[in-house]
């Protein structure tokens, strides 16, 4: 009985990745859609935890009071110390509101302390809940995907956005709320002092406000494309650095720098246009901070003029330009930097996982853990099958669930009789599961009754290779559509291709050449079984099954045959009968009967015993 977790996948990324680039080229139309989305995704779960802690808003509202009260105290002071004080003759008095502005500040300071102590009971709890979602995240993938798994660098960017986050948070925290504080005080004490002054600070401090407020969508977008650009290249330049020996072996300079250079002319363009936006948010901060100061100076004649004392003019000036504008220039920064990657990073977090869970297995169907794709993505693909040679016999594979991916290349092992070659013949088609399905590339594995001629999804190498009376260029080339005339040059150059691709040339050299008459009866079963090898090699298609298709070569001979057939575009599956040929593989499907497992060579022995016996009888007969 057999299973393998199924599990849809879109792509790595990682999340994380994943995604990463996919904002590169989008244009702004649709960075303001994605922004709402972010909101639309963050909000709730930001509202969820807030909720959770009523009693450190409580706190924080608390300590911030003092904080408006300090504001308050501060111009109020100002103005009738100089009213009441020293315009009037009276120096004790004036020193004494002065002192009670300067108590004040005492007051701010005492503030701000309690602030920064319940500042971290908002944001440390949003950390570590972070941290635990990214390592939960970075987890479900690897246990969904190990090949695709997010590997360390995915997960230390993930945990390094946790910190953003929390500095970001904790930053927006404090301005945001210093400024509503602080603005409550200075317009209490505009209030107390003269109403009038709140009709000249307020129309451009409001303008100011509301560009800047304009320039948070855009900016934010372009923002986040900046992050996707820098995530892509970060992955690109990774994997470049991974395959560099590859690349310049190989001469893929040229194709290397195609796929770096645009994300770097995408991020440049994001930057100069960052900067453009940032040019915009200074005029609204200038306007915000200080025209309500200009306005008040060029108003103080007629303020003067209308009853408004000399004192008054500096307490307004006081709230102006010693509380209002350090908290807008504030505000505007945090807002600006902090809130956009705050948004963005939190929106890493709240999207749903690219890999859904997979579903619990059924009670009696074994456990495999590993990799599965979507169907339409994969080359083939069993869910749930069970299968039996007849009534009542009990089943060979029993809810096996597995996923092949285009490209890949697997192998099957397991004892003598445990039902590898019946797995093949089911993906094969030649048998049908009793229960489950078997697709190859999508579609049923199994053709119509009425289907003629092979099956062009899939070629079958059994463990006797079939070779007949023909020419060896006929034996090579049987599984091939017959090329046209014209084709005739390029089919032969494509038959000494793969001759030469599988060590080939000797026996078709002893044989006599493409053209000379093969007598199966004479030949080997190595012999055979390498000319099967190649017409599959040639066979245009993209599931090759090997049901021990090699075991009749010396080892040497089956790693070349088998490296050929795996760098072959397309998908290899082989039932191996070595160790050797298992851990060329990119992952290996143990069948041990009571438990299969699928994953990488390296991290089955720790996951399957029958496989870790298998590779320490192969270690010490190779050691020996
Ligand atoms: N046609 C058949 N009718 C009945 N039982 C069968 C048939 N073919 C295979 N079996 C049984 O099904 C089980 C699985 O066989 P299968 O050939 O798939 O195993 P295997 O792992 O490929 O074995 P081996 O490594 O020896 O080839 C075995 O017990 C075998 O005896």
């Amino acid at each position: 009985m057999t299973r393998t977790g199924t599990r849809p996948e879109t792509g790595t990324g990682t999340a994380t990745g994943t995604g990463a680039g996919a904002g590169a080229g989008a244009g702004a139309g649709t960075g303001a859609g994605t922004e709402t989305e972010a909101r639309r995704r963050v909000a709730p779960e930001g509202r969820r935890f807030l909720r959770g802690r009523k009693s450190a808003l409580a706190r924080l509202a608390a300590w911030s009071l003092l904080e408006s009260a300090h504001t308050f105290l501060g111009g109020y002071g100002v103005a009738r110390a100089l009213d009441d004080g020293f315009l009037a003759g009276r120096t004790a008095t004036g020193l004494a509101w002065l002192a009670a502005a300067a108590a004040g500040a005492l007051l701010g300071g005492l503030a701000l302390r309690g602030v920064f102590a319940g500042l971290a009971d908002l944001v440390e709890p949003l950390r570590d809940g972070l941290v635990r979602r990214a390592v939960r995240q970075a987890l479900d993938r690897a246990v969904g995907d190990p090949v695709r798994a997010p590997g360390a660098g995915a997960v230390s960017r993930l945990t390094q956005q946790t910190e953003m986050a929390r500095d970001s948070s904790a930053g927006l925290v404090l301005t945001v709320r210093s400024f509503v504080f602080t603005a409550v005080g200075a317009f209490a004490g505009m209030a107390a002092l003269a109403p009038v002054l709140l009709l000249i600070v307020l129309p451009p401090l409001l303008l100011g406000v509301a560009v800047f407020l304009a320039t948070l969508r855009p900016m934010a977008a372009v923002q986040r494309r900046s992050l996707d650009t820098d995530e892509a290249l970060a992955d690109r330049l990774g994997e470049l650095g991974e395959g560099l020996r590859d690349v310049v072996a190989c001469g893929g300079q040229a194709s290397a720098q195609d796929r770096i250079e645009p994300l770097i002319a995408a991020q440049e363009r994001l930057a100069r246009r960052l900067a453009g936006w940032a040019a915009l948010r200074t005029l609204a901060l200038g306007t915000a901070g200080r025209l309500p100061v200009v306005a008040l100076l060029a108003a103080a004649p007629w303020l003067l003029a209308h009853g408004v004392t000399a004192g008054t003019l500096a307490g307004g000036l006081t709230y102006v330009v010693q509380a209002l504008l350090p908290a807008i220039d504030s505000l505007m920064t945090a807002l600006g930097s902090a809130g956009t990657r705050l948004l963005v990073v939190l929106e890493r977090f709240c999207a749903a996982p690219p890999h859904p869970l997979p579903a619990a297995p059924a009670a009696k169907a074994q456990q495999v853990t590993g990799p599965a794709r979507p169907p339409a993505a994969a080359a083939a693909e069993l869910r749930g099958v069970t299968f039996a040679y007849g009534r009542g016999a009990a089943p060979v594979l029993d809810a096996l669930d597995l996923v092949v991916r285009p490209g890949e290349h697997l192998a099957v092992v397991g004892p003598s009789g445990i039902g590898k070659s019946t797995l093949t013949a089911l993906l094969a088609g030649m048998l049908a599961p009793d229960a489950g399905t078997v697709l190859v590339a999508g579609a049923a594995a199994r053709r119509a009754p009425d289907a003629s001629g092979p099956d062009p999804r899939r070629t079958l190498l059994p463990q006797q290779a079939y070779v007949f009376t023909g020419t060896v260029r006929e034996n090579l080339t049987h599984l091939c559509p017959t090329p046209d005339p014209g084709d005739a040059r390029s089919a032969d150059a494509r038959v000494r291709h793969a001759v030469g691709a599988l060590g080939l040339d000797g026996l078709v050299e002893r044989l006599g050449g493409l053209d000379a008459e093969v007598r199966p009866g004479l030949l080997s079963r190595g012999e055979s079984q390498q000319l099967a090898l190649a017409a599959a090699y040639l066979s245009p298609a993209p599931l090759l099954l090997l049901d021990e298709a090699t075991c009749h070569l010396d080892p040497r001979t089956e790693e070349r045959a088998e490296r050929a057939l795996a760098a072959r575009p397309g998908t290899l599956v082989v039932v191996a009968h070595r160790v050797s040929s298992a851990a060329r593989a990119d992952r290996v499907l143990v069948l041990d009967g009571t438990r299969a497992v699928c994953g990488t060579h390296a991290e089955l022995p720790a996951r399957s015993p029958l496989y870790r016996d298998l590779v320490g009888k192969w270690n010490e007969t190779t050691d020996g």
